[in-house]
């Protein structure tokens, strides 16, 4: 089946999310490679959510990862709030429980992160690469709490995690009938970013407008969402997120387009893969960006590590002629990533 026919016959009122196995993800055969951009192209067709397994993360990276994440949620929050993101100049640092709300009807999120990009493993802490320049508004240096082993074990994470987005881009192409170069000269500076999140447990009467994180679509950093005083013409905006959560507690949810909320739970060995608006709009809406939510009922804490894998901010978001037809004409007019988050910050904040 073509790509459009495939995408006029997509079943998106689905009841679970496809689980696509990557062991194959470097074997230089393109039959194999196909048949895993055909999965891949179901996925994002129907569903704009999958798992992956074997995706190439070590349970050792992530072992530390969260271990660090532990101790360093667990310090007191004066001391956290010294790397408050409103005080750093790019955002970065850290948010603290109910300052970001991504559900406009919402009355919070019941989350405290800490966020992050690029950063050379074996540079000084928060060194600043020439790169990192043309991130827009989270443009600049990194900040790190002084909490031992942070910095090195969450960069480990970061790295491969980025690792595995670059490899994904070539399946995202050949899903898409492009040659599996197509993303290359998009992604020279890639803005991937990692904000890693805390959710305390919510007992007590429930507050149905204060969950873990209100429903939204991945179109921008969270946290940048509560900010009204940003240039937003200069940020960088999300492509595709890389989610590890941590096991044996569900708490992410997913809306098909019979509104209904599919569970998307932890499956041990995995890691979750969603598309953002970026490649929704880039593919005439072929690709889905599916509103999602999490609430902690569980009475534990959660823990959970998303990683936003944007293009550079400067690419044009024409549509991908593979998904353009007369029966399918271009749903969006044609924007850069900057413009498009501006719009967006308009029509939440009417201004
Ligand atoms: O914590 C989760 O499971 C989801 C996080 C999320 O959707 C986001 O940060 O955009
Ligand atoms: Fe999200």
């Amino acid at each position: 089946m073509s790509l459009l026919e495939a995408a006029k016959n997509a079943n998106t009122a689905f009841s679970e999310i496809p689980i696509i196995d990557l062991k194959e993800i470097t074997d230089p055969d393109p039959v194999v490679q196909q048949a895993l951009a055909k999965q891949i192209r179901d996925a994002c067709i129907d569903v704009g959510f999958f798992y992956v397994t074997n995706h190439g993360i070590s349970e050792a990276i992530i072992e530390s990862a969260l271990e660090s994440m532990k101790t360093y949620f667990a310090s007191p929050l004066e001391v956290k709030m010294e790397l408050d993101n409103k005080k750093t100049p790019n955002f970065k640092g850290y948010n603290a429980i109910l300052s970001s709300n991504n559900d406009p009807t919402g009355a919070g999120d019941m989350h405290e992160g800490f966020e992050f990009g690029w950063e050379a493993l074996g540079d000084s802490p928060g060194t600043l690469d020439a790169r990192r320049m043309k991130d827009g508004s989270m443009a600049g240096a990194n900040v790190w709490p002084d909490v031992p082993g942070f910095r090195v074990s969450l960069l480990r994470y970061y790295h491969a995690a980025v690792a595995l987005g670059k490899n994904l881009f070539p399946l995202f192409a050949r899903a898409l009938d492009l040659a599996p170069d197509f993303f290359d000269d998009k992604t020279q500076n890639s803005a991937a970013l990692v904000r890693v999140l805390h959710y305390p447990p919510q007992t007590g009467p429930i507050d149905e407008r204060v969950i873990g994180i209100g429903a939204h679509t991945d179109f921008e950093v969270s946290s940048l969402k509560v900010s009204r005083t940003l240039d937003a013409k200069l940020m960088a905006w999300q492509c595709f997120t890389i989610l590890w959560q941590q096991p044996d507690i569900q708490a992410l949810q997913v809306c098909n387009t019979s509104g209904e909320w599919i569970d998307a739970p932890s499956i041990p060995g995995t890691l979750v893969i969603n598309l953002g608006d970026q490649f929704a709009r880039w593919t005439n809406d072929v690709f889905k960006s599916t509103v999602h939510r999490a609430a902690n009922r569980s009475g534990a804490r959660r823990y959970s590590i998303p990683l936003f894998f944007g293009t550079d901010y400067d690419v044009l978001l024409e549509p991908i002629p593979s998904c353009v037809s007369a029966e399918r004409p271009p749903r969006y007019e044609v924007v850069t990533a900057g413009d498009y988050v501006k719009m967006r910050l308009q029509a939440t904040y009417g201004h």
